[in-house]
């Protein structure tokens, strides 16, 4: 059970300052509307209700990618899911956030900037350091209490996440609460048959991490996106080309070269490799290669083919357990989905325990006309859950249970 103190421990009236993840797919500039905004609308919901008022905090993509955006389209699609007004200020602490929130009237609602537009944030420093950052020491004043329903950034030691709850009295919000629950009964439950993981997506560092530490509590590892590609390269296939303005590959391949090699070596032997991979023909078409007929490393693949699908089929149905982190294609684009669609649709049709994880991830579930219901759990959170599964300690939920203790 969760030792941290919930918005049901919080004292009514009072100004809340709230982390929420909206961490969500860019398209043409625009943030898409996915999970993460219809269940953190719950807590937001149910504190305005409360008359409390309530500023939340969040953050989108990372400077230096494509997806690192302002939050204003953010609060248009929350205002929605809410169903009553979010308002926005393009500033993150100062005069222009401070005067926003200090307006607030009982059961308002204001959304700042993107936390990552603020130096303080990134760097990844103890609590203690986040909580003597500028940011923290000047926002705080302005609040009764912090509130971290951000369980899918928990797992990061950034100053919102980690910062305040040494600032104030902190509480969890639903979504943290609920998420909490769930993955940490998942990390303890046995499992009599083989347990299948399904790796891909962008953050290859995340998953590669903790594909060494999950060991032999999985028996076999089913590849795809920029990980699988990345794992390719390590058995010797030229792949993993970075497309314009992206930098996916190689600098994640520096990054982990020696534990791919390392885990390839030692668990060699539970790891799938793609046979096959998909990409944009001349036409505009999607196009297969089978892996083993790349000879030079001149096109980007945003797919598995249907050769690796079929191979990955047989070893979801005879699972008892099948975690996903990460889609194995660029599912957004319909010429793409066909890996992750195909082995979503296995995974539905098996009555193996299932979990599927990640805030992009997880959205391939109702662009493709699946039931989440034919899931046992989809998290909307990807690198905390998958670190959940591990046992290790998420640090944003150590900062909670530190608080409670002396509250
Ligand atoms: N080969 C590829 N090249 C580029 N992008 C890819 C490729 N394969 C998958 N992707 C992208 O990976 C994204 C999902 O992975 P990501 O690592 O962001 O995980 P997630 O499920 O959102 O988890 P988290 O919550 O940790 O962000 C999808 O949006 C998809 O477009
Ligand atoms: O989308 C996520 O998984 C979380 O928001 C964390 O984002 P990050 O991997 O950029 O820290």
């Amino acid at each position: 059970m969760p030792t941290f103190d919930t918005i049901d421990d919080l004292p009514a009236d009072k100004r809340v300052l709230v982390r929420l993840d909206l961490n969500s797919p860019i398209e043409d500039g625009a943030p898409q509307d996915n999970r993460r905004f219809e269940r953190h609308a719950e807590t937001v919901r149910e504190l305005a209700d409360a008359g409390h008022r309530v500023v939340l905090m969040a953050h989108q993509g990372r400077p230096g990618r494509d997806d690192f955006t302002s939050l204003s389209g953010h609060a248009d699609i929350l205002t929605d899911h809410v169903g009553r007004e979010v308002g926005f200020v393009a500033d993150t602490y100062g005069d222009e956030a401070l005067d926003a929130v200090d307006a607030l009237d009982a059961g308002e609602v204001l959304l700042l900037e993107n936390t990552r537009m603020c130096d303080d944030e990134l760097p990844e420093e103890s609590p203690e350091e986040k909580a003597e950052t500028e940011f923290v020491r000047t926002l705080a004043p302005h609040f009764d209490a912090y509130v971290n329903d951000a369980y899918s950034a928990a797992h990061r030691k950034h100053a919102s996440l980690v910062g305040f709850p040494l600032a104030l009295p902190a509480y969890a919000g639903r979504v943290m609460e609920t998420e909490y629950e769930a993955n940490t009964a998942i990390a303890t439950r046995e499992f009599d048959g083989p347990v299948t993981m399904v790796v891909g997506g962008t953050k290859a560092t995340d998953v590669i991490g903790v594909m060494d530490a999950l060991d032999d509590r999985v028996d076999r590892f089913l590849l795809g996106g920029v990980a699988g590609e990345l794992f390719l390269r390590a058995a010797g296939h030229p792949v993993g080309r970075d497309v314009a303005g992206l930098d996916l590959f190689d600098e994640q391949w520096e990054a982990n070269r020696e534990l791919i090699e390392s885990v390839l070596d030692e668990r060699g032997d539970a790891i799938r490799l793609a046979s096959d991979l998909a990409y944009e023909g001349p036409e505009g078409e999607r196009a297969e290669v089978a892996v083993d007929d790349i000879d030079e490393k001149e096109t980007g693949y945003l797919d598995v083919g249907s050769a690796t699908v079929a191979d990955y089929e047989p070893a979801i149905r005879d699972s008892d357990a099948v975690f996903v982190k990460g889609a194995l294609g660029v599912f957004e684009d319909e010429r793409f989905a066909d890996g992750t669609v195909g082995v979503l649709e296995a995974i539905a049709e098996t009555d193996c325990f299932s979990v599927v994880g990640g805030g992009d991830t997880s959205r391939a579930i109702e662009m493709y006309g699946l039931r989440e219901d034919d899931f046992s759990h989809v998290s909307i959170a990807g690198g905390a859950y998958i670190r959940a599964l591990t046992g290790e300690p998420l640090p944003a939920v150590e900062v909670l249970e530190a608080a409670a203790e002396r509250q």
